[in-house]
Formats: C-alpha cells, structure tokens, sequence
C-alpha cells in the first residue's frame, strides 16, 4: 500500500468551496519541467484539462459516498473551465451519477463517468440481456465474496460491480477476498477486470480513460491535453497521451506520466496556477 492509499478520516461535508490564494506562476510543488509545461499548455489556443476524482481530487475513504473534495478542488476547476477554448473534465471511475453527487461538480465542467464510457447521454452501447445477466452474475458471486469477509462490500454500477475492501481491517482478508474475485467472477467469459485500490471492478463493457481523452481532444480540437490521475486506471490515459500533452501523476508508483506531483493539495495548487497562466 503506498501512502497516497492510506484511508484518512472521513472528512466533514462539503464546505462553501472558496478557491485557494492565488497562486504564483510556479510553485514549490512544480519541478522546473513541469512549470515550463504548464506555461506552455496555458498559451495553447484550445486546452483540454481532465481530472481524476478520487485519489486526485479527493481523499480516500471508507465509504465512498462520503469521498468529498479538497478545499478548493471544485472551485478551482470551475474557475478554469469558465476561461475561453478551456475543456475541463472530471474523469472518473465512478458512474456518472455518483460523480455528480459526491463532487458536486457541475457545467461547464464535463463529468465523464465509468472510466470513460459514460457521458451526458449515457452509454454509447447500452447493455442487452446477455449484458445484464452477466451483470446480476457478477453481482451474486461478488455478493457471496462481500459477505463472507467483515468489512467489504459492493457497489454497483450501471455496467460494473465493484468489490471494495478498504474498510476490511484484516489484512489477510483482504487480500483472501481480492484473491477470490479474480480467481472466480473475474475469470468469467465477455468481463473486463480493473483493479484499483483497494477495488476489484469487474465490468461488462470495456472502457478506457485514454479513448475518453481522445474523445475530449477530438471535440476541443485542442493542441494540448493534461491529465491528473493516480490510480493504476489512470496509466490508460497516460498512456495515450500525445507527444505535446501533459500527463501528472499524483503520488508514489509507476507511471507512463511525464511528471509528478506529491499529493491532493498540490494537484489544487497546479490547478491554480494552471487558471492564473490561462487567466
Ligand atoms: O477514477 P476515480 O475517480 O479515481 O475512481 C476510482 C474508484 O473510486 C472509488 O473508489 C476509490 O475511492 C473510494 C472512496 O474514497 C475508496 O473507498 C476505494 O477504496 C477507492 O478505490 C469508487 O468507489 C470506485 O467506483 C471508482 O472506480
């Protein structure tokens, strides 16, 4: 587990969400590398700014209803995305609905939900009866796993069930449930497997944060595209990234991003100066 992973306390709920204090041009948190890139996205005529939610723009919790953002995180998205020729997105593992609430997020910032496939019309593919019984399969089986280990549970999700074990306090259990979820529904014909943290998403339809970045980019026809992320689901969207685009990996772990911020404050601050640069 790395210390970006580590459950915090739950927060309080959201508070008027006043942008931080102006940022100077490049800040303590910047590498000269990244300063230099985000100087040179800010004067891009058409931008596009993606966001992963949780782990990027929110502290992790137990219970992920109650994964609320950082002070200023939304504000200063919103700030952004009222600037000219600026896309900005939350891009997220979540379905879309459960974005929307948690986040409070609303336009002009696009929500794009279930890692990239889910967008304000819905699904490009809407699920036929094979889908959803595969579905409800996969929701049983998970189920069974959930309730023989204290702590874990599932969520659901409109093309997905997801088993959390965050809150699974035995660590061997933990890990007995994630192991079991792949040895078993994770196996099944026609499902795509994510593992996040603490997370075994098992969905019956592929999708992919990159294809959403390329979809964003396209409609902008932005030269330059950044995205925040720090969860294994975001390297799809770092991987895709073009040569001019910037990729920010927020915490420890491997990564195809190009550059590196330390933790969730330092994301709000990047975004920030991002907005001052632009503004
Ligand atoms: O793509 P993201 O926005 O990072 O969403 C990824 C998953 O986030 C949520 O799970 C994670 O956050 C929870 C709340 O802090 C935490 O309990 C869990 O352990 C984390 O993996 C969400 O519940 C999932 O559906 C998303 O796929």
């Amino acid at each position: 587990m790395s210390a970006d992973d580590t459950a915090s306390p739950t927060p309080p709920p959201p508070t008027p969400d006043a942008p931080p204090a102006t940022a100077p041009a490049a800040t303590p948190d910047l590498t000269p590398e990244l300063a230099e890139a985000l100087r040179r996205a800010a004067a891009t005529p058409n931008l596009v700014v993606a966001c992963d939610y949780d782990g990027t723009l929110a502290p992790f919790t137990d219970d992920p209803t109650r994964a609320h953002p950082a002070p200023g995180a939304i504000a200063t998205l919103a700030r952004l995305a009222e600037l000219p020729r600026t896309t900005v997105a939350l891009l997220s593992g979540r379905n879309r609905a459960a974005l929307a609430e948690v986040s409070g997020a609303t336009a002009p910032v696009v929500l794009v939900g279930s890692h990239g496939s889910e967008w304000e019309g819905g699904f490009d593919a809407p699920l036929d009866d094979d889908d959803n019984a595969l579905l409800a399969r996969l929701h049983t089986e998970l189920g069974e796993i959930a309730q023989s280990t204290a702590g874990a549970h599932v969520e659901s999700k409109p093309t997905a069930a997801v088993l959390h074990v965050r809150p699974v306090e035995d660590l061997a259990a933990r890990e007995r449930a994630t192991a079991q979820a792949m040895a078993g529904p994770a196996t099944l014909d026609g499902v795509f497997v994510t593992q996040g943290k603490n997370v075994v998403e098992i969905a019956v339809r592929e999708a992919s944060k990159g294809a959403a970045i390329e979809r964003l980019v396209e409609q902008a026809g932005a030269e330059v595209a950044i995205f925040v992320g720090d969860d294994v689901t975001d390297e799809r969207g770092f991987a895709r990234l073009r040569p001019q685009d910037v990729g920010i990996k927020v915490g420890e772990g491997e990564t195809a991003a190009g550059h590196r911020v330390a933790d969730i404050p330092a994301v709000v601050r990047l975004l920030g100066t991002l907005a001052d640069l632009r503004g």
